[in-house]
């Protein structure tokens, strides 16, 4: 895998105990589809940078401590590119959720997580991230509702990524 072009994205989860902020993608990728918040990781910055601009970005939310929790590889079917995906967790942050052109957000229980209107792979990876667990992940999707294949397991490298980086 490491051999492929790959889209360097990153996805950040605003935590309160008991209680997960989610927004509501107004557009583009994913729109429609409740999700944390993230995007393409920009030329000139890091990964954690790229992290924390989409937060404050997307939902107002600025972060000083951003917890990497996860890394999810997922490959489309007939795409030759990998989006390698870097999910971050926060309990602590500053301002109150706003939305913006691209997120509506809102709170939910975390037993109340609205996978029906999420991701298809979520409901896989979403345990791991709410009990702190870390853990990489791999996704192939068909189309953008079917996942054909997939694996998950519990730790996550230090390193991030790979040659041939278009982001
Ligand atoms: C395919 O499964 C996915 N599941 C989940 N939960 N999240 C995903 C999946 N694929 C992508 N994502 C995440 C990764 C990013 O946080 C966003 C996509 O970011 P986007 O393409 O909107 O990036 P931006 O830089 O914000 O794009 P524009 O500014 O060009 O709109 O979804």
């Amino acid at each position: 895998m490491s051999e492929r072009l790959r889209k360097i994205l990153t996805l950040v989860f605003v935590r309160e105990p008991g209680k997960i902020l989610l927004g509501l993608k107004k557009r583009g990728f994913g729109c429609g589809l409740w999700n944390g918040f993230g995007g393409k990781v920009e030329k000139n910055e890091t990964i954690l940078q790229g992290a924390k601009r989409e937060l404050v970005e997307e939902c107002g939310i600025q972060a000083d401590v951003l917890e990497r929790i996860g890394l999810i590889n997922f490959e489309f079917e007939n795409d030759p590119v990998i989006m390698e995906v870097h999910v971050f967790l926060t309990f602590h942050y500053i301002g109150d959720p706003v939305e913006t052109e691209e997120m509506k957000p809102e709170w939910y229980k975390d037993g109340e997580i609205p996978f029906n209107q999420m991701w298809p792979d979520d409901k896989y990876w979403f345990p791991y991230m709410l009990q702190k667990r870390k853990f990489e992940a791999y996704f192939l999707f068909k189309g953008m509702d079917t996942i054909l294949d997939y694996w998950i397991k519990e730790s996550l490298n230090d390193c991030c990524s790979s040659v041939n980086k278009i982001i």
